[in-house]
């Protein structure tokens, strides 16, 4: 089995393309980074700490890479079996157009071995919109025949993979927590089931979908921004602030009474899973910047993220939200000077105010009662 992966950045590197190494598949890695190819291409390897109380190191062996703007990518996606991208959600449009052209070619050459791709990121059903991004790309007459080869499959990804502190000194060395979770839509695979330690299949995915994204992504997001405001820099100093703990941990139980209402989980579980969370925040063998884990703060207050979502989710049940509130507040003041939609966000609150910016941003009504309460929230922490 052969697998392009796009994005061989931390989650890259770190989970999904190590799941596939170690798999024994023969992983090809696509990236714009130039110092990452050619490390990887002069290397074939590179080591993933794996940090926890029993520290070990691994190798990941074989792998290759490519420029994901060279035409390489096109004679890949014709012949490769399986597809993965772990670039951000903003990228996936980018890569659209050459994933597109690869399917023609792989459908002139009379390729009909089914191919899966699967995007693992932080997105409710990413591999979807990139599916629609790709018929976009695709002349019409190659539609039907992707619908009968090609498996867009929607996943789940849960690790914690910052920037490896021995970035500086080798581009390729990656620092993961132990604790992974690839959850993965079975009911959306053309041909067999793979069968890839680490990758667990479901019917059920929505549900972990939203439970990732609208727990740990809600209180990582929370932990960023009122660490940042609290002048902490990282989320281990955030999480064990006592101030900021509990409104991550309220904000959490607010998102996990919408998900225990919405999907049926059990409550006891759920707060297990939150207590878990809480405690791979605190992991104090990972050095996360808050400023990284709030990054791109106009996507995480967009209506269908990770603290606008749950938000709509407690309104819908008539359920309280105010630590969600306070995060929204808290993410509203963000700054970065390497982030672009920090700057936007900031250009945005000068001109229009909060009320107009949070509106324009998440979709929220103006004139809401939720939105007044984040723009009071959001004076009282200026
Ligand atoms: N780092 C983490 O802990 C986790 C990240 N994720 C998700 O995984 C995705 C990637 O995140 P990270 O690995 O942290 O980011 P990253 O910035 O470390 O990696 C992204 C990689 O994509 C590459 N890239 C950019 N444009 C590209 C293009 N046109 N073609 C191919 N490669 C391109 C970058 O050069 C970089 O190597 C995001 O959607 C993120 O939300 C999900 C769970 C955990
Ligand atoms: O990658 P995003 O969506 O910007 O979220 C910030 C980070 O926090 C995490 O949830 C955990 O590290 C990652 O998924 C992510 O890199």
């Amino acid at each position: 089995m052969k697998a392009l992966h796009f994005g061989a950045g931390n989650i890259g590197r770190g989970f999904i393309g190590k799941l596939l190494a170690d798999a024994g598949i023969e992983l090809v890695f696509a990236d714009v980074n130039q110092t990452v190819l050619d490390a990887l291409n002069a290397r074939h390897e590179y080591p993933v700490h794996v940090v926890g109380e029993q520290a070990k190191v691994e190798t990941v062996k074989g792998v290759s890479a490519v420029n994901s703007t060279s035409d390489e990518i096109i004679t890949l996606v014709s012949e490769v079996d399986l597809v993965t991208t772990a670039v951000g959600p903003q990228i996936l449009e980018r890569i659209a157009g050459s994933v597109a052209k690869g399917l023609a070619k792989r459908s002139d050459n009379g390729n009909t071995r089914p191919l899966n791709i699967i995007a693992c990121e932080n997105m409710v059903r990413g591999t979807s919109q990139l599916k629609q991004h790709v018929l976009k790309a695709l002349p019409e007459q190659y539609h039907a025949w992707l619908e009968q080869h090609v498996g867009f499959v929607d996943s789940a990804v849960d690790r914690i993979v910052p920037p490896s502190e021995a970035g500086s000194t080798d581009p390729l060395e990656v620092t993961v927590e132990t604790f992974s979770e690839w959850i993965v839509d079975k009911t959306q695979f053309k041909g067999d089931l793979p069968a890839i330690p680490g990758m667990e299949l479901t019917d059920n995915l929505m549900a972990f979908v939203e439970r990732k994204l609208f727990t740990l992504n809600t209180g990582h997001a929370i932990t960023a921004y009122l660490g940042q405001l609290a002048g902490h820099q990282t989320i281990r100093d955030a999480i064990l602030d006592e101030k900021i703990r509990a409104v991550v941990k309220g904000a959490m139980e607010e998102s996990g009474a919408v998900l225990i209402k919405r999907y049926g989980f059990d409550a006891e579980k759920h707060a297990a899973y939150i207590r878990k969370i809480l405690g791979r925040f605190e992991n104090p063998y990972l050095k996360d910047d808050v400023e990284r884990v709030g990054r791109q703060p106009l996507r995480k207050l967009s209506a269908g993220d990770r603290l606008i979502k749950p938000t709509l989710g407690t309104l819908e049940y008539g359920l309280p939200h105010a630590s969600l509130v306070q995060g929204i507040a808290a993410a509203m003041h963000y700054h970065s000077d390497q982030d672009p939609q920090a700057q936007e966000l900031a250009t945005l609150l000068a001109e229009k105010g909060p009320q107009a910016t949070l509106a324009e941003i998440s979709g929220l009504d103006a004139d809401s009662e939720v939105v007044a309460s984040v723009v009071s929230a959001w004076h009282a922490m200026a």
